[in-house]
This record gives structure tokens, sequence and C-alpha cells, in this order.
């Protein structure tokens, strides 16, 4: 059994999805200690369970310490069954969250899993479910994995009520190195801010999804607008789509991203449209100036999958503590070492 100090590093609930994950992937039955200890509001809470209890169920683990606010977890996972899982996370629980517990274990399943998951779409603190499915997923393709996720309804906080569909096929992962994507910048050499090969890839356009749910259609438009104008003043061209629908919640969101660099940010009574659309443009351009192949986000989640995939490398501006953290807890699990370099202001994270 493999003992983990929940507390160790960030010690948030990324920590013990990973762990659960890559108990599911190893087989190996896990205890998890002081889960969540630093946090105002320490042990496990809903959203974390309702992920943890997918994975049991999915590994057909024998679980004990699943309730609101525990601090010690054991589970030992059986066997990862393929087939089809319907999930109500219940009101705004983020979705792309409780994927982040079980995706890391889909490759070994011999057959594919469907998943139909309520809860949150886009929700603070977590990835938005079109960072997931643009960003990560993109991410993940380049090692072999094998997983798609549909919107079939946003769900913003704090109703939720959000459904996403996703479907993840066995596959055999192989290692990558993530290299910085050279981007359609405008400068004197490049006018028309073309790809390196003068062509225009959708790889290298900032592109984005301006959404709201239940409030007036020009929201959207504000924030898809202000992003668009701090792009062009930064010398870039972005597209960026807007939606106006009518789900079951109220909420405003943005997502932006190139290659492996997103930003989002989400709207809140009176925080001006514009504001929101600012915000997620200024993360996007700090990681397209950083030159780093990677955000700081996607690295963390990049993690386990390196180390199941072996030869992996990427770069990034900042090597966040989440990222510390789950390079600890995959070293726990796996027999990889990771290193860390500093390189040219970037770090350059690798495992053999
Ligand atoms: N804006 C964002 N874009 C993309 N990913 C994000 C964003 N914000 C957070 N994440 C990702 O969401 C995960 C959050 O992990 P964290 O441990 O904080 O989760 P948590 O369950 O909310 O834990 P806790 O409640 O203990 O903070 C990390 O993988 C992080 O990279």
């Amino acid at each position: 059994m493999i003992e983990i100090d929940g507390s160790y590093g960030e010690g948030g609930g990324q920590l013990v999805r990973t762990a659960v994950a890559l108990s599911a992937v190893t087989g190996e039955e896990i205890k998890v200690t002081n889960i969540r200890e630093n946090r105002p509001n320490p042990g496990l809470k809903q959203q974390h369970l309702k992920a943890l209890e997918t994975a049991a169920k999915i590994c057909g683990a024998r679980v004990s310490g699943l309730s609101q606010g525990s601090s010690e977890l054991f589970f030992a996972p059986v066997e990862i069954k393929g087939g089809k899982y319907n999930i109500d996370i219940g009101t705004a629980g983020s979705i792309t969250l409780l994927l982040q517990c079980i995706m890391p274990a889909l490759p070994f399943v011999e057959e594919k899993v469907e998943l139909t998951i309520r809860g949150g779409t886009d929700v603070a603190w977590s990835p938005t479910i079109d960072y997931l499915k643009h960003v990560t997923l993109r991410a993940l393709e380049q090692f072999g994995y094998a997983g798609s996720v549909t919107l079939k309804e946003r769900g913003y906080y704090p109703r939720g009520g959000g459904s996403v569909s996703a479907v993840f096929e066995p596959c055999k992962l192989h290692g990558f190195h993530f290299r910085k994507t050279e981007g359609n910048k405008k400068t004197e050499s490049n006018p028309v801010g073309e790809g390196l090969k003068g062509e225009k890839s959708m790889m290298e356009e900032i592109i984005g999804v301006s959404h709201a749910s239940n409030l007036p259609a020009h929201v959207p438009a504000r924030q898809a607008e202000s992003a668009r104008s701090l792009f062009l003043e930064a010398g870039y061209d972005a597209r960026i789509d807007v939606s106006s629908s009518e789900f079951f919640s109220t909420g405003s969101g943005i997502t932006l991203w190139k290659g492996y660099c997103g930003g989002s940010a989400l709207g809140k009574k009176g925080l001006p449209a514009e504001k929101v659309g600012r915000q997620a443009a200024e993360e996007v351009i700090k990681e397209l100036r950083a030159g780093a192949a990677v955000d700081i986000h996607l690295a963390d989640q990049l993690i386990p999958y390196m180390a199941l995939a072996g030869n992996s490398s990427f770069t990034v501006r900042e090597l966040t503590l989440h990222a510390a953290t789950n390079i600890w807890v995959t070293e726990q699990f796996l027999d990889v070492k990771f290193k860390i370099k500093e390189k040219e202001g970037l770090f350059e994270v690798s495992v053999g």
C-alpha cells in the first residue's frame, strides 16, 4: 500500500485526484492522509467526493473515508471497467476536475468509457470546458491519448446544471516533446501575422469562445470585443465566437487559446464585461510573451501523462506549486524521475 501525505506541497484536491488516478492505473492500494489540511475548509468537499466516487465506480474499488470533511481516504482498485456512466455532481461542482480524477486511467481500459456528466462547466479555480477540449485534450492527443468531450449545456456557479458527454478509448501512450510554436504575431517582417512557414495555420491563431446564459446578448459580445482589441494592441489576431443561450443557470465567461497556451475569465455581478474579456486576453498574452511551450495550468495537468508515456518534456514560464506537487505524487507511484532545468528564463520539465 502507498501512503500519501495529502498536505504535501500545494496539498489541494488535485493531489488526491492524481493519487487516485494513478492508483487505478497501477492497481496499488492507497491511503491519503491530512487531505487539504492547509486549506481554510480542510478535508474532502462535495466536488471531490463526486470525483472519487466516480473513480471508485469505474475501478470497482473498495473505498473508505468518502464523506464530507474526511481527512483520510483509503482506495483499493480492482479493475478499470469500460461502459456507460451517468454522473450528476449536483450544483456547480466542476465537471473538468471530476474528469481530471479518472482521465489518466482511461487509456488502460479494455473497452471505451462513455460518460454523461451534469455539473459546472465554467466555474472558478478549474479548467473551463473549452480549455479542457481545446488545450488539455489537444495536448494529450500528442501522447496518443484518445478522448473527446462534447458540451451540451453550460453550467455556471451557483446553479450549475451544465451537461457534458465524454468518450475515452483505450490507447497506447507515447512520449512527446512540447516546443514553443511561433505565432501569428504581426511584426515588421511579417505584417500579416502569418505562421513561420508562411501559411496561416489554425494552430497559430488565437481562438476563443465568449458565452453567456440568460443575460443580454451584448454581454458575451463585449467580452469578445475587449479581448480582441487587447490582442490587436499587442499585435495578435484573434477569432472569437460569441454565443448567447438560455440554459438552466445564469452566467458568462470567455476562454481563449493559442497552441498550448490558454486563458479564461468568468463574469460576475458588477464586473463589467470588458474587464472579463481583458482579463482572459491578458492571461494569454502573458503566456505567449513568455515564449514557453505550454501555459502554467497545462504544465501541472500534463505531469501524470508524461510519466505514463515516458520520454516527454515541455517548457513553462513558471513551475507552480501545483506542478511540483503533481510531480511528487506521480513519482510515488511510477518508477520515474522528473528533471527540472532553468533555461533562458523558462523551466524545462522532462522525464526519461
Ligand atoms: N484558469 C484555469 N485554467 C486552466 N486550468 C486551471 C485554471 N484554474 C485552475 N486550473 C487547474 O485546476 C486544477 C485545480 O487543482 P486544485 O488542487 O486547486 O483543485 P481543487 O480540487 O479545487 O482543490 P482545492 O479546493 O483544495 O484548492 C489544477 O490542475 C489547475 O491547473
